[in-house]
C-alpha cells in the first residue's frame, strides 16, 4: 500500500514552546486514521500542518505523493473539513458550494451536477436556497463536508467532525466517512472521542502534550497493554479512588479476582481505549 500522508520529524514551535514536538507518522491510502488526545494536545496544529494551513517549524511531509511546499497541487487532492465553520454563514446551502466549485475551476455545468449530488449525497438538497445561519450544527458540519468533496479529493481530513453534535447527527457523519472510506478515500480525522476512533478507524495514533505515544489498530494496542483490566476501588468509599490493572486477557483478569479472598470493591471488565490512554499518561481524555 503507497503512503497517503507522510510526516517525518514534525515540530511546531509557538512562542518558543513546542507544541507538537518531533512527530514521525505515515497514513496508508485507503485506510481511516484517527488522531486521538486531549484538549490541547496538537491534534489541530498536526491537521492544520498535514493540510498546508501552517507550515512547521521543523521536519518534512508529504501528502500524496507530493512534498509540503506545492500547496496548489496538494489542495487539489486533498478535502478539509476544519472544526470551526468556515462557511459563509449569509449566504445559502447552494451558494457556498457555488463559491467552492468555483475556487477550484470546475466548468459551470460540472459544478452543477457535482453540487447537486453531493447535496443529496450529505441530506442536503432540500435546504439548498436555505441561509447557512438557519441551519443546524449537524447540518453545517454535512454542509462542510459535501463542499470538501466538490472536488473529488483522494484525501479527506477532518478536525474533531462531530465535536458538540447530537448522537443522530454524529452517527450520520460517521456513516458518511465510512462510505466514503469504502469508495476507497483515505480519512485522517481528529479527535478526542474514543467511541469515534474505536467505531470508525482503522489505526489510531494517541498523540499528548505534542508527541505521538501510541500507534497501531486497535486490536494492536490492547494487545500491547491487555484485554482484560481489574478495576480496584481504593482510597474512603466517601471519596472512592480506582486503580487499575491491566491483564493479558479478560480470563485471565477474571482468574486473578477469583483467587482473591477479598474482592470487596473490585471488578473486572475489558479494557477500552481510555483506559490505555490513562494508563499511558496518567491522565482521562477529557
Ligand atoms: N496560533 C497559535 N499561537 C500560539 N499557540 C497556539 C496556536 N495554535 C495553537 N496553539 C497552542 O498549541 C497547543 C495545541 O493546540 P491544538 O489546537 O493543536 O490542540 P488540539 O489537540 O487540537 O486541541 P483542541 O481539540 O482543543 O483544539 C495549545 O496549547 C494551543 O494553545
Amino acid at each position: 500500500m503507497n503512503s497517503s500522508v507522510s510526516l517525518q520529524n514534525i515540530s511546531k514551535i509557538y512562542n518558543q514552546v513546542s507544541v507538537v514536538n518531533d512527530l514521525s507518522l505515515a497514513i496508508q491510502s485507503g485506510e481511516i486514521f484517527g488522531l486521538l488526545g486531549p484538549n490541547g494536545a496538537g491534534k489541530s496544529t498536526t491537521i492544520r500542518m498535514m493540510t498546508t494551513l501552517t507550515k512547521p517549524s521543523q521536519g518534512n511531509i508529504q501528502i500524496a505523493g507530493l512534498d509540503i511546499d506545492q500547496g496548489q497541487q496538494i489542495k487539489r487532492k486533498i478535502g478539509v473539513v476544519l472544526q470551526q465553520v468556515s462557511l459563509d454563514q449569509d449566504l445559502t446551502v447552494w451558494e457556498n458550494m457555488e463559491m467552492h466549485g468555483r475556487l477550484h475551476h470546475l466548468p459551470k455545468s460540472l459544478r452543477q451536477d457535482r453540487i447537486h449530488h453531493y447535496l443529496d449525497y450529505v441530506d442536503l438538497l432540500q435546504r439548498q436556497q436555505d441561509v447557512v445561519r438557519q441551519l443546524s450544527g449537524g447540518m453545517m458540519r454535512r454542509l462542510q463536508i459535501a463542499r470538501a468533496l466538490l472536488h473529488q479529493p483522494q484525501i479527506l481530513f477532518l478536525d474533531e467532525p462531530t465535536v458538540g453534535l447530537d448522537p443522530q447527527s454524529r452517527r450520520r457523519i460517521w456513516e458518511i466517512i465510512q462510505e466514503l472510506n469504502h469508495q476507497g478515500m483515505t480519512i485522517v480525522l481528529t479527535t478526542h472521542y474514543m467511541e469515534e476512533v474505536e467505531s470508525l478507524c482503522d489505526r489510531i495514533g494517541i498523540i499528548d502534550k505534542g508527541q505521538l505515544i501510541a500507534l497501531g489498530t486497535l486490536a494492536e494496542l490492547k494487545q500491547q497493554h491487555g484485554d482484560g483490566l481489574l478495576v480496584k476501588q481504593v482510597g474512603e468509599s466517601s471519596r472512592p479512588q480506582w486503580d487499575y490493572q491491566f491483564f493479558p486477557t479478560l480470563a485471565a483478569a477474571q482468574d486473578y479476582l477469583d483467587h482473591q479472598t477479598n474482592r470487596v470493591g473490585m471488578m473486572v471488565r475489558p479494557a477500552n481505549l481510555e483506559d490505555i490512554f490513562v494508563e499511558l499518561t496518567g491522565r482521562n481524555l477529557d
